[in-house]
């Protein structure tokens, strides 16, 4: 059996919390042996390694290993990610397709915010867990897969099965071995190992001599609450970086950039509590107004499309086919625009798809993928005054998701979706 140690410096997981030690231990353990894992823990903790441990530790190594993001994948296709459809089982549905279950048969299924599965979803899962059996949508041929599947959730459970939004049946089923990680704030131990990592690999990025803390920042670092956990950390370390001229870094310098301190922030990204929407400075306003801009123009396109719709005029569509493809370019324009549309929150400010937001399909022989390397665009593209925004605003609300949502005008959902494309 591979030993913590080993494993640690396999996934490159920093850390010797008892906590961290205690969880990487449990899933050694459980690895071998079928059984469905729950991960637990506050967003930001490192759930998402804990899966690849137990399949990479298991007999199921060589099959494939599928990490599906529950709360990145709209409501109405997550059937059919999940476990396949038939031709013709729903509009544009032109090929029959294999769900994630079938492809990943022998393998391993992470289910990353399992907490966000629609409860019809949730009974079809049930119903994989018990007997291996599902249907593809628009089928009524019972297939079989032989999975094993690890959760994750950052939500309370109990509550959720409380207000009626995920099933105690398949709760309990979940979670035959609970494996929770604290959050950052009860391992301080672990905070400036964690930072000097962080802060050596940006160096590599960027191409940079590496930013060391003074004895009373790491006092301020480690004393900080961290409520983005350690994927904050990791934002703030990238953020002193690249913005700080002086690689010595001292409490005064760390604490501009520190979550718990926001009204120390640099003046880019200080708090006003007068205002909503915060976007202080005239170019953020500017890119703020842009970003409103886009919203409303994609809702308009998404209701005069409805409205087209529902007249359902041919001769309308016919007499105005250029300026429709203009306007919506040559893609499927009902799916584009549907409420579930994968694209739709791409489309806001026309982002490349850089990154996939859906599900990641990783297989474990590339343990180290954290590290990889990310272009660097020079340009102030829109995409990346969108990150920008999204950092700030998330800054100033301390990670917490819904009135970062909120300022910025986007759904929690949709914002959710851009922090997972953008890892932020
Ligand atoms: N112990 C660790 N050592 C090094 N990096 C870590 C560690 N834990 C987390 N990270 C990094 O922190 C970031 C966040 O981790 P991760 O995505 O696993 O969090 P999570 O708990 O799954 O969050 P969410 O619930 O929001 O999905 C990632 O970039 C990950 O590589």
């Amino acid at each position: 059996m591979e030993s913590p140690q080993a494993v640690k410096q396999r996934f490159e997981i920093i850390g010797n919390d008892p906590n961290l030690n205690r969880a990487i231990e449990k899933s050694i353990r459980v690895a071998p042996t079928d059984i469905s894992v729950l991960v637990t823990g506050e967003s930001g903790v490192g759930k998402e390694s804990l899966p690849k441990i137990i399949h990479s530790l298991s007999h199921r190594k060589h099959a494939k290993y599928i990490a599906v993001n529950c709360g990145a994948i709209p409501e109405g296709t997550i059937d059919s990610e999940l476990f396949g459809h038939e031709k013709g089982a729903f509009t544009g549905a032109t090929q029959s397709r294999d769900g994630y279950f079938k492809e990943a048969d022998g393998g391993t299924i992470f289910l990353d915010e399992v907490g966000e599965l629609p409860l019809t979803t949730q009974v079809r899962l049930l119903r994989v867990l018990e007997t291996g059996e599902f249907i593809k949508v628009g089928s009524s041929k019972v297939q079989k897969s032989d999975i094993r599947i690890v959760a994750a959730t950052n939500v309370n459970m109990i509550e959720a099965i409380k207000e009626n939004k995920f099933r105690e049946d398949l709760y309990y089923r979940l979670n035959t071995v609970e494996i929770q990680l604290s959050p950052l704030r009860e391992r301080r131990s672990d905070i400036h190992l964690l930072f000097r990592k962080f802060a050596s690999d940006f160096a590599i990025k960027y191409k940079m001599p590496t930013i060391r803390l003074t004895d009373q920042a790491i006092k301020a670092l480690e004393n900080c609450s961290w409520p983005g956990n350690i994927r904050q950390l990791k934002n703030v370390a990238e953020q002193i970086s690249v913005l700080e001229t002086s690689r010595e870094v001292d409490e005064a310098i760390l604490t501009h950039y520190l979550p718990s301190n926001s009204s120390n922030l640099p003046s880019v990204i200080s708090e006003s509590k007068s205002n909503k929407s915060d976007f202080s400075n005239e170019r953020e306003i500017l890119y703020k107004v842009l970003f409103d801009m886009k919203n409303d123009l994609h809702d308009l396109k998404k209701l005069t499309l409805e409205l087209m719709e529902k007249e359902n005029d041919e001769t309308f569509k016919e007499e105005n086919r250029s300026l429709i493809r203009k306007v919506y370019g040559d893609s499927d324009t009902k799916k584009e625009f549907s409420e579930e549309s994968h694209q739709e929150q791409l489309e806001i400010l026309q982002i490349p798809e850089k990154k996939k937001t859906k599900p990641i399909e990783q297989h474990i022989e590339d343990p180290y993928d954290y590290a990889e390397d990310i272009e660097e665009e020079e340009t102030l593209s829109l995409q990346d005054k969108e990150v920008e925004l999204i950092k700030k605003s998330l800054n100033r609300h301390q990670g917490k998701r819904k009135p970062a949502a909120d300022e910025l005008g986007i759904s929690e959902r949709t914002l959710y979706r851009k922090i997972k494309q953008y890892d932020l």
